[in-house]
């Protein structure tokens, strides 16, 4: 079956058609859509049935991959890559340390426009522009066995380009009318430990993206609920996370992500003010990296069992519309024999130039690692 799977993704793959993969974490299914012309449909509405993929910025055009051809096939871990030490240091060329002066500046400026007032948080990011050996769906391989509980995917459009990653950040989750998303920030290399100490800054850093999201969602849900904060593994890296839930008022997902992307977590706060520094002083356009990607009212058919004792035996069956979506980081795009990879951290009154940067060449590591075995 998933030899079957595999086949079909090289033939899209030749045939320059549009396709998804991706496996959601923690999970042994993985699921292949396949578009069978390479039209590029966008999103409107949010009313719309199929995997989205959506840029950093709100005024892009929200991509759609119609729910046209759906193959399932469960993925069994390869016994050579079970044992992989995804702590071991990664080899880095010089050309890597290029950006590292431009990269101090910018968070040096940010600092300075935290000290003005300007804005309290805001996520800045770089490229790694590195070539990669082997195939891209080797690479999707490599990343389905070495990063189990991330959303792990592999999206393709001939118009677009093509995208890789393994995120540990869930935007939102949507069942009927219950919502659930959560707060992530806060970085330290994972050192065996898994309830490391953390310092204020990292504190203080993810309880404003709780704060933000618990105030946008206040008007909008009924049954708020807000989660201990705990520490989250995520391969190499540890971060801090709130998880947090409700039920809509109004399943409007379109005004839902208007408010919750960018979160801070990936943008900032306030969200204007720090979306306008990124947009004046990072080098690059982010595209699709901070963006959020996932399932968009997927009909899914739940069996129950039923609860009348006189029909104790036979389950009925409940249609939901479910939407599971997830941020677009710890990902890269491949173009050739190049990988791109997209790497960003918080900045807060509390941080330090290189630590911010030694915080980006950690995260790179989750991309770096499957590229450089
Ligand atoms: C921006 C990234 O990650 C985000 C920023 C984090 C931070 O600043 O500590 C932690 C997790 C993510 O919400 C990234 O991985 O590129």
């Amino acid at each position: 079956m998933f030899q079957q799977l595999l086949q079909q993704i090289e033939k899209q793959l030749l045939e320059k058609k549009p396709l998804v993969v991706y496996r959601k974490p923690g999970q042994k299914l993985v699921k292949g859509i396949f578009q069978s012309d390479t039209k590029l449909h966008h999103c409107s509405d949010f009313k719309e049935t199929g995997f989205v993929f959506a840029p950093f910025d709100e005024k892009d055009d929200v991509v759609l991959i119609p729910l046209e051809e759906v193959v399932e096939a469960q993925f069994d871990l390869s016994a050579q890559h079970n044992h992989q030490d995804i702590t071991a240091p990664i080899e880095y060329s010089p050309s890597e340390f290029d950006g590292r002066n431009f990269h101090l500046q910018l968070v040096s400026k940010a600092i300075k426009e935290i000290e003005k007032g300007t804005f309290k948080k805001v996520v800045l990011s770089r490229q790694i522009l590195t070539t990669y050996q082997g195939t891209p769906l080797q690479l999707f391989l490599k990343l389905l066995n070495t990063y189990t509980d991330a959303f792990c995917y592999m999206w393709y459009h001939p118009k677009v380009g093509l995208w890789l990653g393994a995120t540990p950040e869930v935007l939102v989750s949507i069942q009927n009318k219950n919502i659930q998303t959560m707060s992530l920030a806060g970085t330290q290399p994972y050192k065996g430990e898994p309830n490391p100490e953390w310092k204020n800054k990292d504190i203080e850093e993810q309880a404003m993206v709780t704060d933000y999201i618990t105030e946008v969602l206040k008007s909008m849900v009924t049954q708020l609920q807000i989660s201990e904060t705990e520490s989250l593994r995520a391969g190499s890296l540890m971060h801090l996370r709130t998880k947090i839930t409700g039920r809509l008022k109004d399943l409007d997902i379109k005004k839902l992500l208007k408010v919750l992307h960018p979160t801070p977590a990936v943008g900032g706060m306030p969200k204007n003010e720090a979306y306008l520094f990124i947009k004046a002083n990072e080098n690059y356009n982010r595209e699709f990296y901070t963006g959020y990607l996932g399932e968009l009212n997927f009909k899914e058919e739940i069996a129950r069992a039923s609860n009348n004792r006189n029909i104790e035996n036979k389950a009925y069956r409940a249609i939901h519309t479910k939407t599971d979506l997830f941020v677009n980081l710890r990902s890269m795009q491949l173009e050739d024999q190049t990988a791109t990879i997209y790497i960003g951290g918080g900045i807060t009154i509390d941080s330090i130039p290189e630590q911010e940067w030694e915080e980006t060449v950690n995260k790179s590591a989750t991309m770096l690692k499957v590229i450089q075995k």
